[in-house]
């Protein structure tokens, strides 16, 4: 049998997800607006999770820089949905954090509404990368954000963050438990990724799935 947990992508896979993502990216919008987003015209991957989970960060780590999305160790750091246009090909869509922020509680809503919106109600959207502590493994406002993932049938696929903080051992725990836990979710995809945006640890894994689920 197959191991679930280890990723299968082949060697010519990593190497064309690589050269992918070597390709230009440049950052196109942000949108404070649902009426605001750029055309559906292209497929779209979004990165959800807690404020300070790292999302920015596995963005700038996936495309090779530092600088391309704002992060920060203050949780609430993105507050808008920022599209970043890769290769001309696809976008990456970084959303402001659930959980606690430091803005005021409306201000930190609005943006959380908007998130919701545009996971809910966007068509082009491929699939949503769910970031999970590495520390942590999931909370009850993850169990919600997945809820309503699994209600508007939107695929989502689980990334474990900073895997750079624990023990090698730790990680496939984590791993495992977060698998058993999204065991029974309709449109949890069923492969969980553990990364280091630091180490760069799980991003060419990363970076062939995304291949994958928006170009082929
Ligand atoms: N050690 C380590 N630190 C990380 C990693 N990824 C992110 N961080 C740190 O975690 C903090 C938050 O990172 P961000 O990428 O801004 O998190 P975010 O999810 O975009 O946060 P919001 O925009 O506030 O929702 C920063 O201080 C990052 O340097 C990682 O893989 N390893
Ligand atoms: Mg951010």
């Amino acid at each position: 049998m197959t191991d679930p947990i280890e990723p299968l992508y082949t060697d010519e896979e990593i190497e064309a997800a690589r050269v992918l993502f070597a390709q230009p990216v440049s950052f196109m919008m942000g949108a404070v607006r649902m009426d605001g987003l750029p055309p559906a015209d292209l497929p779209e991957v979004a990165f959800a999770g807690r404020s300070n989970v790292g999302k920015s960060s596995l963005i700038n780590g996936l495309v090779g820089q530092k600088y391309l999305a704002r992060a920060s160790n203050e949780p609430g750091r993105t507050r808008e949905l920022n599209f970043f246009l890769l290769a001309e090909q696809l976008r990456l869509v970084d959303l402001p954090g659930y959980g606690f922020a430091r803005v005021s509680r409306s201000t930190a809503s609005k943006f959380q509404d908007l998130g919701r919106q545009f996971l809910r109600g966007r068509p082009n959207l491929k699939r949503v990368y769910l970031l999970i502590d590495s520390r942590h493994g999931l909370k009850k406002v993850d169990a919600e954000a997945m809820d309503a993932l699994d209600i508007s049938a939107v695929s989502y696929q689980i990334v474990l963050t900073k895997a750079d903080k624990i023990k090698p051992p730790e990680v496939d725990k984590v791993v495992a438990d977060t698998l058993k836990a999204i065991a029974k979710r309709p449109a949890a995809f069923p492969r969980v990724i553990a990364t280091s945006s630091e180490k760069g640890l799980g991003l060419p894994e990363l970076r062939a799935e995304i291949q994958r689920t928006c170009l082929s």
